[in-house]
């Protein structure tokens, strides 16, 4: 049964690969449920290989699903490809533009791919150059723009068609900080007009930035969900002192610091240290008091940074690795 207004509805969702040549088959998403309503800002987060864009595409209705139902839009994407197609903007990691077109002229040629009739094409195209913020840009071949202006580019043409979802896998990896703020802001007010978004991340600060609620997924499994700050207080301490140690300190900082949080282990219950390759963070209720414990120590960091928990602690925490990896 599908609930009211829910626009994508998973349960025990699930992507088995064949078997390729020596490679035995696959499960790359191994029963996931949720749901997922309108105007509802949705992020799937997870490390490489994790299940994040095979999930988005059965969403899109190009891969097909293995075990589980999956409901989109109220359509099932097995028997109803295009009619749930012609009603989503899909983001993919290529972008596929057409190099030697102009700016201006991929919008069209998208246009005409929905059999959209000329006057909308033009009027949306030149909207969508203003959102874009591509204007001056219009007449320019595609091969001449930045990394950013693609992406916003790729966005752009990704509305042509008025989507009810817009579905983005990974929307700024491999930009420049500029660059992902800029389009962060884009998605912020497609956002606030309406359009729900569902997104793939690796990076932290743009699931808790554009996501109204988050999968966290690792092999191909739903390890936590929930609204970004609801992961962050569920999972996490408040506060986290972060240190950088010379490396042939880091590894005995790390020990003494680990044996000094777990005997203050009645008021702190969730304190712990982890060992990063690059950082010692010693998980905390006060990161002030702990940092005062390194000090009395005797330990030297090279540097100390009291900062409040993150997303990427949740994810620490719940799979031991790091999210970029
Ligand atoms: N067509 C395919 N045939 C076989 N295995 C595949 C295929 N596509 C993906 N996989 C495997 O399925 C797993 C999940 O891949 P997927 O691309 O969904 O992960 P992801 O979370 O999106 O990762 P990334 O962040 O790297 O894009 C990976 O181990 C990948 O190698």
């Amino acid at each position: 049964m599908v609930s009211e207004d829910a626009l994508v509805e998973a349960r025990s969702l699930t992507k088995v690969y064949p078997p390729r040549g020596s490679t035995a088959e696959f499960r790359a998403v191994d029963g996931i449920d949720f749901t997922l309503q309108r105007g509802e800002s949705f992020g799937l987060l997870g490390p490489n290989g994790a299940g994040k864009s095979t999930t988005m595409r059965m969403i899109a209705a190009t891969s097909p699903i293995s075990g589980g139902t999956l409901r989109v839009l109220g359509m099932d994407p097995m028997r109803q490809g295009p009619e749930i197609r012609a009603r989503l903007g899909v983001v993919t990691q290529d972008d596929h533009l057409d190099n030697e077109l102009t700016v201006r002229e991929n919008l069209h040629i998208y246009g005409r791919y929905f059999g959209l009739p000329r006057a909308v094409i033009r009027d949306r195209a030149t909207r969508l150059l203003d959102f874009a913020q591509l204007q001056e840009k219009a007449g320019d071949q595609v091969e001449t723009l930045s990394g950013g202006m693609r992406r916003r580019l790729t966005i752009a043409r990704s509305l042509i068609n008025e989507p009810d979802i817009l579905l983005l896998d990974e929307p700024t990896t491999g930009l420049d900080p500029q660059a992902r703020h800029i389009l962060w802001d884009r998605l912020f007010q497609l956002k606030q007009q309406g359009v729900t978004l569902i997104l793939t991340t690796h990076y932290m600060d743009e699931a808790e930035q554009l996501c109204d609620r988050l999968i966290v997924v690792d092999h191909g499994r739903i390890v936590a969900q929930g609204s970004p700050q609801e992961l962050i207080t569920r999972y996490a301490t408040r506060e986290v002192l972060e240190l950088r140690f010379r490396l042939d300190e880091r590894d005995i900082a790390a020990e003494k610091l680990g044996t000094s949080v777990l005997a203050t282990g009645g008021t702190d219950t969730d304190g712990r240290v982890e060992l990063l390759p690059d950082r010692v963070l010693v998980y905390t209720a006060d990161g002030e008091s702990a940092l005062a414990t390194v000090h009395a120590m005797s330990l030297t960091p090279l540097t100390a940074l009291v900062r409040r928990a993150t997303l990427e602690d949740v994810f620490l925490k719940l799979t031991g690795r790091s999210l970029i990896e």
